[in-house]
């Protein structure tokens, strides 16, 4: 590689800032009787969505949250996978919790998520919190748009004004980043890009901020990168050489920030679940005075 200009946006040591947060007021939510809960539902044996799993669980240990793990067979019926929901809607020791996405294919994927208690929606993913979020209500925000979000104000990317192109348009990123950058707290301009469009190249080029979330190994090169612009490589692609993200090694030679894969934006993901978890409990200490 040649060389390389980017600052890196340092995911893991942002990730440590917000933990030590995080502890302390775990500690004062206990002190009033009240332990958060995280509930994780996992269908099937994939190895990648089981070590995320498992990642969430070891987050959980380190911020005195308590666990709640649901692993399920990958041949379950949509009936198994609604009860094990409605059971954890009902756990009161179960402050929030997620579906790991993808589930298998049986399986109705938005059904699932929309059985989802929409308190109890620790992703940010159910119907109407992202409604809420389009309505510029209070919801739980989807824990990877917000991890991104904290990032680049962490490292005082310029984010007002801003042109962000984004690569990818799934439920987790591409969908619901853009409702964040355009609210009126951020005011970019968004750009949503994906798989058809006509030229990609020609819409990244135009970007201040890109945010690369397709899943597709290498997807954004150099040539692609206006010299200067920020570029989060959100996408995760396991292939024969070890994971691999959406963003080409020789970018670091032109962009101004770079978040790495790994070790950029993933790690704010589970940094932000358990910061939904946590003003879940806090909202609930709250409300009882
Ligand atoms: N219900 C959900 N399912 C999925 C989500 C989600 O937000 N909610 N996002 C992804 C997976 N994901 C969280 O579940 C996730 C992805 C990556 C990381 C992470 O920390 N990555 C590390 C590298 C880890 C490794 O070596 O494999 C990094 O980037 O440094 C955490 C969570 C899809 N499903």
């Amino acid at each position: 590689m040649g060389h390389v200009t980017a600052t890196i946006l340092d995911g893991k040591a942002t990730r440590d800032e917000i933990f030590e947060d995080l502890k302390v007021r775990v500690s004062a939510l206990k002190d009033k009787g009240i332990t958060p809960g995280l509930g994780t539902v996992l269908v099937g044996d994939d190895p990648g969505s089981a070590a995320y799993v498992r990642g969430k669980h070891n987050d959980c240990a380190k911020v005195g949250i308590t666990s709640i793990r649901r692993d399920l067979p990958a041949d379950i019926t949509q009936e198994k996978l609604d009860a094990t929901i409605d059971e954890l809607n009902a756990n009161p020791d179960c402050t929030g919790y997620i579906v790991q996405l993808p589930v298998p294919k049986q399986l109705d994927e938005n059904a699932a998520l929309e059985r989802i208690d929409p308190d109890k929606d620790a992703d940010g993913l159910h119907p109407v919190n992202l409604g809420r979020l389009v309505l510029g209500k209070e919801a739980p925000l989807p824990c990877t748009p917000r991890g991104i979000l904290h990032l680049l104000r962490r490292y005082e990317v310029p984010i007002e004004g801003a042109h962000v192109v984004v690569v990818g348009r799934g439920v987790t990123v591409g969908r619901p980043i853009g409702l964040l950058f355009t609210r009126r707290s951020e005011n970019a301009t968004v750009t949503l890009c994906h798989t058809r469009t006509r030229d990609l190249g020609a819409e990244v080029r135009r970007a201040d901020i890109v945010i690369a979330a397709a899943g597709v190994p290498g997807l954004v090169t150099a040539d692609m990168v206006k010299p200067g612009a920020a570029v989060l490589d959100v996408g995760v692609s396991r292939t024969e050489d070890g994971l691999r993200g959406d963003v080409a090694a020789d970018v670091a030679e032109v962009a101004g920030f770079l978040s790495p894969n790994p070790g950029g934006v993933g790690p704010l993901t589970r940094a932000f679940l358990l910061t939904n978890v946590v003003e879940r409990a806090e909202r609930v200490a709250a409300s009882l005075g």
